[in-house]
């Protein structure tokens, strides 16, 4: 099987504390990886090292065999991601904040870059939405608009942090449904960070359980809940005392 994002003994000292701790790890393609770990525990910062926007103080990370640090631009051409709050402007509309942004995809031409605005909003439901301004959508259209965002150019790997932060239940149901559809149709491998077990537990194949910059468990369901006899909750909380 195929290592879509590899971590090889990546540290960072932020502020002269080192809030991620050798980390090492690989998520393999048609993962659907959990990122677990309670809040201040470092997800987004090894997201953010991921997806080159930092750098790590030791280590390094590969995506798609390429090396972040060294090539960003090659290494991310298959990548969609969200890194905290996707952020688009208010005061235009969610097809028009999607055709701006797919004018980076420099792979296609205009037509094809508009083709595929229209397939990304059908795909999260927003194609009847589309044309509201986006400050009158919910925080669940917002999410599903950034993640229309992140499939605009037609990732093979897509990294989430915390995307369901502030959904209701029924937000969270039909984010869960979208990322299950999405990985099933397009074989797309998804790394997704939260602090909610709970929230993960239903869509993840492999999980990896963070606490202060350290990594406590990687693994997948079966094999955590057939050591330990307990449900994955409990697990867990063990994990993070
Ligand atoms: N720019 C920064 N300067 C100094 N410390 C930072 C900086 N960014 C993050 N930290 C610290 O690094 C640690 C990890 O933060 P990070 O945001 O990665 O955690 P997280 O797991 O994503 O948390 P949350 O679930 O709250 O989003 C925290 O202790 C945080 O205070």
């Amino acid at each position: 099987m195929k290592s879509m994002i590899e971590v090889q003994n990546v540290s960072k000292t932020l502020n002269k504390r080192k809030v991620i701790q050798n980390m090492t790890f690989n998520v393999m393609k048609g993962d659907i990886c959990g990122f677990i770990g309670p809040n201040g525990a470092g997800k987004t910062t090894l997201m953010k090292m991921a997806t080159g926007l930092i750098k790590p103080s030791e280590g390094e990370i590969f995506i798609n065999g390429i090396n972040v640090q060294r090539d960003r631009e090659k290494a991310l051409f298959e990548v969609g991601a969200i890194i905290e709050v996707p952020v688009f402007f208010e005061y235009i509309t969610g097809r028009k904040n999607l055709r701006n942004l797919a004018r980076l995809n420099i792979g296609m031409d205009r037509k094809e870059q508009l083709k595929k605005v229209e397939e990304v909003l059908e795909l999260v439901g927003l194609k009847d939405r589309g044309n509201d301004l986006v400050k009158n959508y919910s925080l669940g259209m917002k999410q599903r608009l950034g993640i229309a965002q992140s499939l605009l150019n037609n990732p093979s790997i897509v990294i989430l942090d915390e995307p369901s932060n502030g959904l209701d239940p029924i937000g969270m149901k039909e984010l869960r449904e979208l990322i299950l559809s999405l990985a099933k149709e397009f074989d797309i491998t998804f790394f997704i960070s939260s602090h909610l077990l709970d929230e993960l537990q239903k869509i993840c194949n492999k999980y990896i359980f963070i606490k202060e910059g350290c990594i406590k468990w990687i693994g997948d369901v079966n094999s955590l809940v057939i050591d330990k006899e307990k449900d994955l909750e409990e697990v867990f909380l063990d994990f993070m005392e």
